[in-house]
This record gives C-alpha cells, structure tokens and sequence, in this order.
C-alpha cells in the first residue's frame, strides 16, 4: 500500500504559544482516519497543518511523495484544488450560484478537463448523492443535508485522493448526518483517503483508525477496521469506541 501522507515531527505555534507538538503520523492510501481530541486539544489545527491550509511551525508534510510545508503558497494551492478536497461543518458554497454551479466550480479553476467532462463529473457526483434533481437550484432554498452533499460534491469534483473534513456532519440531524456519513464511507471504500475531525463518536466509529489528541501530541490509536454495512458491527465498534474514549479521558 502506498503512503499518501507522512506528518514528522510536526509543531505549531501562535505567536508564543504551542498548540501541536511531536506529531508523527502515516496515512496509507484508503485509509479513513478520524481525528478525535478535547475541545481545543489541536484538532483543527492539525487538519489545516496537513492539508497546505495553514503552514506548521516546524517538521514536514509529505503528501504523496512531496514536501508541501515547504513549497509556496501558489503550489501549495494547485495541490489543494487538484488532489485535496475540503468538507466543513458549513458547506460554505457560494450564495449567487446554483448547486450545480457551486460543484463545477473548482473544476473550472483546475483547467484539466473540458466544460463537458467537468459537467459529466458533476452529473455524477450529483447522481450518487441523491441531489440531481436539485441541480438547478438556488442553494438558499434546499436543506442542510442537500447542502452538505453539494460540497461534497465539489470536494470530490477534482477527483482528489484525499477528502478532508472538520466536523463535516456537525451542523447535521442524526438521520442526515447518517446519510452522508454513508456517502463519505461510499466515497472511501470507491478509494479515496479519508481524514476528519470529529466530537461524534457516532462519526469516529466510520473510521478504520481513531486518533486521539491530547494537549497538542497523539496520545493514542486506536483501529477499527473497515466500516461494514451492519448495523450491529457498527454498534460493537461505537461500544469499543466509547471503552477507550473513556480511558483518554474524554
Ligand atoms: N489562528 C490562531 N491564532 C491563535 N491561536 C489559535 C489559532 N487557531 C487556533 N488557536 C488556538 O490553538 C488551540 C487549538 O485550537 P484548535 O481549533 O485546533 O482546537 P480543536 O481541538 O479543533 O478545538 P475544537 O474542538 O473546540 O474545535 C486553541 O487554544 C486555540 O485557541
């Protein structure tokens, strides 16, 4: 299996303050990794740090065989449009466009593929999330859920090897934030490489592996295995899940 991203001796400051210190992670391609950790423990931080959004004081970022903490911000960015998709707890889509606009986007921006292609590789995308009817719509006007499915969508547009997500079911009801947690495992199981922040341990337990921060450093691992459609496989992992939440404190 081939590593599509190796984080060394990774530390980040503010100003005089440490946040994340002596990260040391491998992801393999595939993989679905959830980062789990009390509430200012560096989670998002690390999620920025990792995926070119935000620079680490000091170590290095491997993604796919290259450095990127220490390439410009105009390379960084091409990395990040073509082989790095982003889901938040907000969609953040673009209020004039329609869905179907907002998804096409950052298609259009990478340059790769033709208007057609592109539209096809939205037609998709749309398809496989249940919102092709809604293509054409002001996003102002559809739900949450939808919402969260079209920045899926334009998250995957680019066809990225990675799918990064902070809290991305955050904003969510269970029965939705159900639904596009089995998009996501959808997606990964298809083999994109998963890697999202979370509080939800109902989220987590969709992962193969839970990393747990404590105080800026990895304090534990934890594996899962690969997510099954079964409903009482998925309730054993939640369980084991919880066991060792409790034993990192959280
Ligand atoms: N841009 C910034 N400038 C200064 N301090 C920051 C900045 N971003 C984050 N921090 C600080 O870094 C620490 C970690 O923040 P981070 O958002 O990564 O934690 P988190 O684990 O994701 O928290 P939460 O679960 O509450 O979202 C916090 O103390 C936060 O105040």
């Amino acid at each position: 299996m081939k590593t599509i991203l190796e984080i060394k001796d990774l530390y980040k400051s503010f100003e005089e303050k440490e946040v994340l210190s002596n990260i040391n992670l491998k992801v393999e391609e595939g993989e679905f990794i959830a980062i789990m950790g009390q509430s200012g423990s560096g989670k998002s931080t690390l999620l920025y740090c990792i995926s070119g959004m935000d620079r680490p004081t000091s170590g290095n970022v491997i993604f796919d065989g290259e450095d990127i903490s220490k390439l410009n911000d105009e390379k960084i960015s091409k990395i990040r449009l073509k082989q790095m998709g982003f889901i938040f707890q907000n969609s953040y889509l673009l209020k004039n466009l329609s869905i179907r606009d907002n998804i096409i986007l950052p298609g259009f921006k990478l340059g790769n593929l033709s208007r057609e292609n592109v539209n096809k590789n939205a037609d998709e995308l749309m398809k496989k999330t249940c919102i092709d009817n809604i293509a054409g719509h002001d996003i102002k006007k559809v739900s949450g859920g939808q919402l969260q499915r079209a920045a899926i969508c334009r998250g995957l547009i680019n066809k990225p090897d990675v799918l990064f997500g902070d809290e991305p079911t955050g904003a969510l009801n269970s029965s939705t934030s159900r639904e596009v947690l089995d998009i996501i495992n959808t997606i990964n199981k298809e083999g994109t490489t998963v890697i999202i922040v979370t509080h939800d341990v109902k989220v987590a337990a969709r992962a193969d592996k839970v990393i747990f921060l404590m105080d800026g450093n990895i304090n534990d691992e934890l594996s899962l295995g690969k997510h099954e459609e079964d409903e009482e496989k998925t309730l054993s992992k939640e369980k084991r899940l919880y066991l060792w939440l409790e034993k990192q404190g959280f």
